[in-house]
């Protein structure tokens, strides 16, 4: 197994609430990771962190980046992206305006460093469309590829949010809450989807995420924060049978 990412005491303080508390994890690759926890135990801020949409008050952040570990704690989001380290939002992404296709369009075209431009063709360029027929293939966006995404449901437009990150052919995949405002058959599809990148693609996957019948689906390891620290991790069956765990989810939710 290799290390793909790493935080040594990464913390950050918001005045005198410590929202991360030197928290230090090592992520493998292939691995699917889920990072729960009760409302406001620090999930939204490490994964902040992580992808460089705030600055660490104190520690480091280290990314594999072409075989050798660099440390990306300073990097802006667009320079952590570009490492690899790629994030799906909760709050969507996507230019409603165009269709899935050439939404994936403007993402590899950003990725590879091009200008967009609709004039240019895209549609021209066979190996880019072969690369997006690719990914559309493995996100289940085939069939709706030339429809406009402001007429997408939420479940689709998840899928074409995880296409759009997986354009830029990322080593770590974070999703940020996948299955919020799903219903159940949209929460069965993007579980399935999920494990299915998981097994194609060569990427480490960091889920946070509410619903524990989800995080026990698709999760190797659980990493358990509380009050901005690690209070568990391992794999899901002892993390979820932890006292302390069930304990630190008393009075917010159940585990
Ligand atoms: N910009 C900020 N300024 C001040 N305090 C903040 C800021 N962002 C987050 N916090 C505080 O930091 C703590 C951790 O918040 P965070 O949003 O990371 O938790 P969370 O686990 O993602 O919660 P939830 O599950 O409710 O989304 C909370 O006490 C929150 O109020």
């Amino acid at each position: 197994m290799t290390t793909v990412l790493r935080t040594e005491e990464l913390r950050k303080q918001f005045g005198d609430l410590v929202a991360t508390d030197d928290v230090s994890l090592e992520f493998d690759d292939q691995h699917v990771t889920s990072i729960i926890g009760p409302n406001g135990a620090g999930k939204t801020t490490f994964y902040n962190l992580l992808t460089g949409v705030l600055q660490p008050t104190s520690g480091e952040i280290w990314l594999r980046k072409d075989g050798d570990m660099t440390e990306i704690t300073d990097a802006e989001p667009h320079e952590v992206a570009r490492s690899g380290l790629s994030r799906s939002y909760q709050i969507t992404n996507i230019f409603e305006g165009l269709t899935v296709r050439e939404n994936l369009q403007v993402a590899r075209i950003a990725h590879e460093g091009r200008t967009f431009d609709m004039r240019s063709r895209p549609d021209a360029d066979e190996e880019l469309n072969e690369e997006i027929d690719d990914l559309m293939e493995l996100t289940n966006l085939t069939e709706i590829a030339e429809t406009k995404c402001d007429t997408l449901s939420h479940g689709e437009k998840r899928n074409v949010e995880i296409a759009l990150a997986l354009a830029i052919e990322p080593s770590v995949f974070l999703l940020d809450e996948p299955t919020a405002g799903m219903n159940p058959t949209e929460t069965e599809e993007i579980v399935s989807l999920i494990r299915e990148l998981n097994r194609d693609i060569d990427a480490t996957f960091i889920v946070t995420e509410h619903d524990m019948g989800v995080v026990t689906d698709i999760s190797d390891r659980i990493v358990v924060l509380a009050e901005g620290a690690v209070l568990a991790d391992g794999e899901p069956e002892a993390v979820l049978s932890d006292e302390r765990v069930t304990e630190a989810y008393l009075g917010s939710e159940t585990v």
